[in-house]
Order: C-alpha cells, then structure tokens, then sequence
C-alpha cells in the first residue's frame, strides 16, 4: 500500500476496528409502520455510529439511473479540455462547474489525480442567493443536464428519507430535518480518475472528512479506503447496486460525536474510474451546533456553533486554487468561525 504525507490520527473515536463496511438494508425506512422504520433506524444509526461508513441496498434508485449518469458522465469528460474550461468552476457564482485536474487540495497539499463536474442544488429564486447557492453553471452539451438533474432528485430524496432514518436513530422526531433541509447547497459531483496503467503510489483523492451531513455515494470501481477505529486504512470495494454513505462534519457536531466524521481517501486504481457523491447539507443558515438533549460522545471536543453554509464555503475557499486565489488577493474573506481543514473526524492537522 502506497503511504502518503498523513495528518495526526486522534485517538479519541467511536469507531471499532471494523475490517469491512457494515451493510444495511434500508427498505424498511420506507415501511408503514412505525416500528419497522425504527428498527431499520437502529441498524442505520449503529452502522453509522460504528463505522461511520455503511453500504445501503433496499433504496429506490434504479440501475437505469446510474447507467444514463455514467454514459452522460463519460461521454462529457472525453472532450478535449479547452471545451470542458469553458465551464470553469471559477467563472461561476455560486461554485459550480468543471472542475480541471489540481483544482481542488486537501490538507496534505498533495494534488489529486482526477477532475470533476460540481453541480449545485439550481436554486433560481433571487432572493437568498448566497456564495454556495444559485442557479447551477450547466454546460452545453446535449442531455447533460436533464439526465444529471434526475438523478439529482432522486438522490436527493434518497437523502430526505436517510435524514428521517438519522432523526429516529438519534431518538427525535422523525422529521427533525425536515423544516431545514428545504434548499439545501448540497452538492453532487460527478467526478472521474482517468486511465492510468502507472497509477500505483499516486492518492486519487488525499484523505478527507466530508464537510455536510452525510454523503450517499456511487462509485463505479473499487480504490475507497476508509479509516477505522484503529487508524487502519480498510478498502471498501464496490458492491453492485449499494450505495456508500458516509457520515460527515455537520452530522458529527449535530449527534454531539455520536456519530463521527469519517476519513477516507480514493487510491488511484489503474481503471478508468467515476464516482458521485452527493453531499447532504442543511439549508445556508441553518446553525449547526449539538442538538439539545443529546449527550455528548466526544470527552475531547467542545463544538463551536458555525452555519451550514458558512462551514461548506470556509472549506472550499481552503480547498479550491481559484478562491484560495481570491482570498490571497483580498477579494473574499473566510466567514466567522471559520474551521481550519480536517478539524473533525479521528484525523486532526498536526
Ligand atoms: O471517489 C470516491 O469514491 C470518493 C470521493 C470523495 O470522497 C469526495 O469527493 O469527497
Ligand atoms: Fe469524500
């Protein structure tokens, strides 16, 4: 296994030295009953508080979905890389669009060999338009878009229905999010590591906690390491038909450490490879602090309050070239509260 410049592992975590992904079927979310949904609950919320990481199977996206999302995917990034800039992330409002190789750095500063597409949640009001919030940069090119947005919704929804099952794990009411998560800046990207037969030592994407709630993923090949209790790096390869989901920094503050932001990174396989995360947040203004009542699970952390959106935006100023850029030359600043990279999850910046 290739070693990379790694962050400081802390030793305080809920996690056990789990050698496979947990899997938990979550078609009883959707039952009738009360009962049936809590005990799928329960699996979902020991996965999660567990591992922090956990294979779904029993949710409603098809297999045609993914195929029309890979084939659109596929089929934009194969065009030369002059057209893909024409839809730079940077030339948008509201942080979306192509995303070119070396782009994005997370802490370690090493580059990820890999480039992507953001798509943001298309918000076209006017009103309440923030940094990571507006009318998604949609490219030209023929059926992108509405083949990109259906996925979109149906993930979303997917994610409507996991923040129900996460309100009944942690013992609130079941639709606790509901009344924040109505336009949330949660993003889905669409991301591709090219072929490469010489890819043996080089991070597809350096080790990271993700900056929402939680995150439902689709890969199409294997190369997701994900950190356990041990600090050990466990492969979690693909399984047909399940999804990945993962908890990430805002669950953590909200469960106050019940569940933990998890740390992951992608080796770089020698397969062409894609990937969607889509990044379940909360509305921008939402406060993101321990939910009242719930004790807490994490002797070492005291979390400081900060806004949803505030959070997303202050760690893709620290992660993105264009806006580190901006922030260099004074024309943005880092919200208030803002956290440093890696602050969450059993890895902390030396
Ligand atoms: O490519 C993957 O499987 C994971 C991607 C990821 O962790 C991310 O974009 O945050
Ligand atoms: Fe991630």
């Amino acid at each position: 296994m290739a070693t990379f410049s790694e962050p400081v592992r802390n030793p305080v975590t809920t996690h056990t030295c789990f050698q496979h992904l947990p899997l938990v079927d979550i078609s009883g979310l959707y039952a009738p009953d009360l009962p049936t949904r809590q005990a799928t609950a329960r699996a979902l919320g020991q996965a999660a508080h567990e591992a922090g990481f956990l294979y779904i199977t029993g949710h409603p996206l098809q297999p045609a979905s993914f195929q029309s999302l890979v084939d659109i995917t596929r089929a934009y990034f194969s065009q030369p890389l002059d057209r893909k800039m024409q839809d730079y992330i940077g030339q948008s409002s509201n942080h979306s669009g192509y995303v070119p190789m070396g782009e994005e750095q997370f802490a370690s500063g090493s580059i990820d060999h890999k480039e992507a597409y953001d798509i943001g949640y298309d918000y076209l009001t006017e009103q309440g338009r923030r940094p990571m919030l507006g009318a998604t940069q949609w490219p030209d090119f023929p059926g992108f878009k509405s083949t990109v947005q259906a996925y979109y919704r149906e993930a979303l929804q997917l994610g409507n229905t996991l923040f129900r099952g996460f309100a009944l794990a942690l013992g609130l009411d079941e639709d606790y999010f509901e009344t924040i998560t109505l336009n949330p800046p949660s993003q889905l990207r669409l991301i591709h590591y090219p072929f490469n037969l010489a890819a043996s030592d080089k991070p597809g994407i350096g080790a990271h906690t993700d900056y929402e709630c939680f995150t439902i993923l689709f890969p199409t090949q294997d190369g997701l390491e994900v950190m356990n209790g041990a600090g050990d790096w466990i492969d979690a390869p693909v399984i047909e038909g399940a999804l990945v989901v993962n908890i990430g920094d805002m669950m953590e503050i909200l469960s106050n450490g019940y569940f933990m932001a998890t740390s992951h990174r992608v080796r770089k396989v020698q397969q062409e490879r894609y990937s969607f995360p889509l990044f379940c947040a909360c509305d921008y203004d939402t406060l993101i602090q321990p939910i009242a009542g719930l004790k807490p699970h994490r002797a070492d952390k005291l979390y400081q309050p900060l806004y949803c959106g505030d959070h997303l935006y202050a760690q893709t100023i620290q992660t993105f070239a264009y806006l580190k850029k901006r922030l260099a030359e004074g024309q943005i600043r880092l919200p208030q509260n803002a956290q440093a990279l890696s602050s969450f999850g059993h890895l902390t910046q030396s």
